[in-house]
């Protein structure tokens, strides 16, 4: 079996004698999508910049694969409105990046048509979309996503998780993800880290949303109001919102002014 790209072994970082993180072990390997869960201010952004190289650990052992790549999205573009940058600018600025793979990186993310458009005129799903793109640009054999579908409409999270796991099947690469959506990104993970300081539990999905630990943090799953489910519509209600069982028979209702439903 390969060695992971990634292990963290006992990793502890304190701060004027609090502690942020706290033991904290896990890995992750070549072509599996791991997503660290928690509730605010558990420590995955640190544990986030600890794997970065931008925080250093207390104690414990970090152990990157010699030939790691990481490619790095960050929570934020962080860019003055006023400062005028189109997309193709923008990823020109990547360093040591081959100017020839902007646009088919562009292509492969869907906002090739953006290629001229100044950055901060993009929407949420587009400036997400850009900054994966960023991180593509790098050649990564790891994906390290900071909250990737911040400010990003249903539709359009799911359109960026099936992204994501495209890109992981396509390239192999590794993926970490922060995210604090619950239902959406489960689909699309192989392993879940729950953490709030320390690691609350780990595994798959569904061993993770089992488990009491999780089930402390965020509830019970499936109690919640919100429900996530395909409709098939393929049945016709009547004008008293009974189902009608041959469509046929019925034609559609036409709204009108005197409509009060
Ligand atoms: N350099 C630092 N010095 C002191 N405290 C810090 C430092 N960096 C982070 N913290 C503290 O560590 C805790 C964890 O922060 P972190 O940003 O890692 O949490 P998070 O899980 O990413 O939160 P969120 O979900 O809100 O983004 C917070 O209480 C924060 O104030």
């Amino acid at each position: 079996m390969n060695a992971p790209l990634v292990a963290f072994e006992d990793i502890s970082i304190a701060f004027d004698g609090r502690t942020l993180l706290d033991q904290i072990s896990m890995t992750i390997d070549a072509g599996e999508i791991v997503t660290l869960i928690g509730p605010n201010g558990s420590g995955k952004s640190t544990l986030i910049r600890t794997l970065l190289g931008l925080q250093t650990a207390t104690s414990g052992k970090l152990t990157r694969d010699k030939n790691l790549r990481i490619g790095y999205m960050p929570q934020k573009l962080h860019i003055d409105s006023t400062l005028p940058l189109t997309v193709k600018h923008f990823l020109g600025l990547v360093r040591g990046v081959n100017k020839a793979d902007i646009l088919p990186t562009l292509e492969r993310l869907g906002i090739a048509h953006l290629i001229s458009s100044q950055v901060h005129v993009l929407s949420g799903g587009e400036t997400q979309r850009l900054l994966l793109a960023r991180a593509l640009l790098n050649q990564p054999n790891l994906l390290v996503l900071d909250e990737p579908v911040q400010g990003v409409d249903v539709n359009g999270q799911i359109e960026l998780y099936n992204l994501i796991e495209n890109i992981r099947n396509e390239l192999g690469c590794g993926v970490l993800m922060v995210s604090h959506d619950l239902h959406l990104v489960m689909a699309k993970t192989d392993t879940v880290v729950c953490i709030n300081q320390h690691v609350c539990c780990s595994g798959s999905p569904q061993h993770v949303t089992e488990h009491p630990a999780y089930q402390a943090l965020f509830g019970v799953p499936g109690s919640e109001s919100i429900a996530i489910y395909a409709h098939q519509h393929d049945h016709v209600h009547a004008e008293d919102g009974h189902v009608v069982s041959d469509p046929q028979q019925h034609k559609p209702h036409q709204h009108s002014a005197s409509c009060n439903h």
